[in-house]
């Protein structure tokens, strides 16, 4: 993995902001609301060749993208938020995997777990990351737990260009006790527990990702602006080997996916 960021120390935090209330609820995109029309150092600026690059912005020529550049990292680190950005700065398309799947199901995410369970939801969210990946070259923002899934890593190495989106457990935390009831793997008991265990579990995993950088506590423009320099040092090398697609749900390209919790 090209790593470049310095090393976030893991240092735990107290969830003491879980009772914090949700002040932010019209600035922050937490729930997928484009607020970008509000976000004044964001204006769309092309990155194309010849485009010119704001001072000291980094810039990426968008035409080089030939797969996806795929999101990865714990809920909370930013993957939706900064993806979102990250495409409008390259002018390209995003996908938020969490959404599609929603859309599949025709529910939100807390409603598929509590009346499929987790591992229906995994299903799913193996076949829709699928579908993306097939569909065209753009930003995938994934869920928290897609890249755990063997099958889903192995076709993002295939198919796209993987960026680890990497935070202080701490910083997580701040963000998503706002709206833990929207993630069920920490609604209930001891979050910051969980979201310990899930540090422990993942960022091992995480780690094996193409690229990453660190998510701090800066604004989602700053995170846009490394990932950008990052791409544009690394591109031409990344994607110069094609790598072998898997077998399985996730190498399936014609399947629906309309139903996550569907039998197969
Ligand atoms: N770099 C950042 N600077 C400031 N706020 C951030 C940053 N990254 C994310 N946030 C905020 O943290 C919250 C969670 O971010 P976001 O929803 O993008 O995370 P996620 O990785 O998509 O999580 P999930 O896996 O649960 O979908 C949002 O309110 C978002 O605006
Ligand atoms: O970390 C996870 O496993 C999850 C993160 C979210 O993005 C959602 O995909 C869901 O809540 C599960
Ligand atoms: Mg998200």
């Amino acid at each position: 993995m090209t790593d470049d960021s310095s090393q976030p120390s893991h240092s735990p935090a107290t969830a003491d902001d879980d009772a914090t209330p949700d002040d932010d609820a019209n600035l922050d995109d937490d729930a997928n609301v484009d607020d970008d029309a509000n976000v004044d150092d964001h204006d769309g600026t092309p990155t194309g060749p010849g485009a010119p690059g704001r001072i000291g912005r980094p810039v990426f020529d968008r035409r080089l993208i030939n797969r996806s550049i795929v999101l990865v990292g714990l809920m909370g680190v930013g993957k939706s938020s900064v993806g979102r950005r990250l495409a409008q700065r390259l002018g390209i398309d995003f996908v938020d995997a969490d959404t599609e799947i929603e859309k599949a199901a025709g529910l939100p995410i807390p409603e598929i777990f509590r009346l499929y369970g987790e591992a229906e939801f995994r299903r799913g969210e193996r076949r829709v990351l699928a579908r993306l990946l097939d569909e065209k070259p753009r930003i995938v923002a994934t869920g928290g737990g897609a890249f755990m899934d063997e099958e889903t890593r192995a076709r993002i190495a295939a198919d796209g260009v993987s960026i680890w989106l990497r935070a202080d457990v701490a910083v997580i935390a701040r963000r998503v006790m706002k709206r833990r009831h929207t993630r069920p793997l920490i609604a209930e008991g001891d979050a910051m527990a969980t979201l310990e265990r899930l540090v422990a579990e993942r960022h091992p995993v995480y780690a094996t990702a193409d690229l990453a950088i660190d998510s701090t506590d800066a604004p989602h423009e700053v995170a846009v602006d490394a990932i950008i320099a990052l791409l544009s040092r690394t591109w031409p090398a990344l994607t110069a080997t094609k790598r072998p697609r898997p077998q399985g749900d996730a190498a399936r390209t014609t399947s629906p996916d309309t139903d996550p919790a569907a039998p197969q």
